[in-house]
């Protein structure tokens, strides 16, 4: 007995200081590790604010992107944090008022100045990208376009943000940066996923957006991009004067060309009746001299199925030059894949209840909204803007007709459009793909990533000093009692 007391007393692991500090030792290497790990994450995430106003046909937003700063090139990153609509309509309707065309802006870009941290203004870029409506007024007296965004100009410089241009961009680069924000934000080039289409309707024009696998004959239709690391060859073609306010006004001059004063429309709900002027465009030419102001009696008859044939007639379905041919002539491959489909898809689908809908139910849907009385629809939805709600019927029916009988979806592959507002937090749009671009915040190659997230890394450090833990607790308890045993044997 005396001498297995001397034995515990000699083996030093028996000593509970020995035990103390081996513990203090062990919790000492977990808390280090742990440190030096936080310590390495950046101290705080510092962000750096982009602003892209979109000029539209129909009215301007303006988009507050924000992303980390030192993330700048890593894909995925960047996110809208804010988006303000200005009030008014679009900037070319400022052609004979053009010097309020810029303080038109002055609400929403008060609202940028305070959402954005005032050291970052100097570096935060300010792109003004113009739409449909500007080229449609380009058209009509490039002059008077020109002042427009001279006005715009000489406002947005007034600003201590770093002014980068405004410009009427092209309706490929407005279909393709439309593209690039959908696959950005679902993560699509990141992963080397398949890629989605982008359907986008307008006011004054619409879009089609999508990686073909057949061979795009037509050079113009035709797009190069190589975004991380992956060559995409996208198909995108713009269709001037087919946005759903243009069109609704080549529909109407269709139904006019008769040249009666009263029209009685499909398209429009029985029991509507205005008073209408159809002025000329270059979306719908003088079709009779010094006739500039048609003025005729609107009303409505509701019905879909007339509707639909009025809204077919907008459309050239005879003459193609190409191998296959969407509408008006224009070269286009079979859909294929899946597609998001948004701006005023979005908006006329979703108030009509046809997100997810088959193209039959939507057609019977859209019947029965048609022949609605306008009575009961204005009682129905006394807070809808009237503009809006006299229309919903033509819309509805004008984006069935285009994508069925323009784009060529089908009733099988009707569920492969997705009619979508945002993603995430931000608006699909082209305005974040044109800031990324002009940004070059997508790299052409993916760059070299660390093999662990950080998260990861932190979680298998302190595992491994937990590993390292209890191996030496387990080593106490093996090897401490087995040395006195030996000894024990030895004596
Ligand atoms: N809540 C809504 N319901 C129906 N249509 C809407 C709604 N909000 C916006 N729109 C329509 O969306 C379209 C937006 O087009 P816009 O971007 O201004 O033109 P473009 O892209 O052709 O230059 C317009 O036709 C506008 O009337
Ligand atoms: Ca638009």
């Amino acid at each position: 007995m005396a001498e297995q007391r001397e034995m515990k007393e000699k083996n030093p692991w028996h000593r509970p200081v020995i035990i103390c500090i081996t513990v203090f030792i062990a919790m000492g290497v977990i808390t280090l590790v742990a440190m030096a790990v936080v310590q390495n994450k950046p101290l705080h995430q510092k962000y750096k604010y982009g602003i892209v106003l979109d000029a539209g046909s129909s009215h301007t937003s303006v988009y507050i992107y924000e992303w980390p700063a030192e993330k700048e090139n890593n894909t995925g990153m960047v996110r809208q944090t804010h988006a303000c609509n200005v009030k008014g309509k679009g900037i070319s309707s400022y052609a004979w008022n053009i010097s309020y065309a810029g303080m038109s802006l002055r609400e929403c870009m008060e609202e940028a100045k305070e959402k954005i941290p005032v050291w970052r203004h100097p570096e935060t870029p300010v792109y003004l990208g113009a739409t449909a409506g500007m080229r449609l007024l380009r058209m009509f007296n490039a002059a008077v376009s020109d002042q427009v965004l001279s006005s715009v100009e000489r406002f947005l410089q007034t600003y201590p943000f770093l002014y980068q241009g405004a410009r009427i961009i092209s309706g490929q680069e407005e279909g393709a940066y439309g593209w690039i924000t959908v696959n950005y934000l679902n993560g699509n080039f990141r992963k080397a996923l398949t890629t989605m289409g982008a359907l986008d309707l307008g006011g004054a024009s619409t879009q089609i957006t999508f990686v073909s696998k057949q061979e795009v004959e037509s050079e113009e239709n035709s797009m190069l991009f190589r975004l991380y690391g992956n060559d995409y060859h996208v198909y995108t073609h713009s269709f001037l004067c087919y946005g759903k306010d243009q069109a609704l006004k080549l529909a109407l001059a269709k139904q006019l060309q008769t040249g009666e004063s009263q029209l009685r429309d499909p398209c429009f709900h029985p029991g509507y009746i205005e008073q209408k002027s159809l002025a000329s465009s270059p979306c719908v030419p003088e079709t009779r001299p010094h006739d500039s102001e048609r003025t005729f009696t609107h009303t409505g008859t509701g019905n879909a199925s007339l509707c639909q044939e009025v809204v077919k007639r907008i459309f050239n379905f005879t003459h193609c030059p190409w191998g296959r041919c969407s509408f008006n002539g224009v070269f286009q491959p079979p859909v294929e894949g899946q597609f998001g489909a948004f701006s005023a898809f979005y908006f006329v689908m979703n108030f009509l209840n046809l997100t997810s809908d088959s193209l039959e139910q939507s057609k019977l849907k859209m019947d029965h909204y048609c022949s609605t009385p306008w009575a009961e629809i204005k009682q129905r939805y006394p807070s809808v803007k009237q503009k809006y709600l006299a229309e919903y019927c033509f819309s509805g029916t004008y984006i069935l007709t285009l994508l069925e009988n323009g784009y060529n979806f089908t009733s099988e592959n009707w569920k492969d459009i997705q009619f979508i507002k945002k993603i995430g937090d931000s608006d699909a749009g082209w305005t974040l793909g044109y800031m990324l671009n002009l940004t070059n915040m997508i790299p052409a190659e993916a760059p070299d990533e660390p093999p662990l997230p950080h998260g990861g890394y932190v979680a298998i450090m302190v595992l491994f000093s937990l590993f390292i833990f209890i191996l030496f607790l387990l080593a106490y308890k093996l090897f401490g009692r087995p040395v006195c045993n030996a000894n024990k044997q030895i004596i």
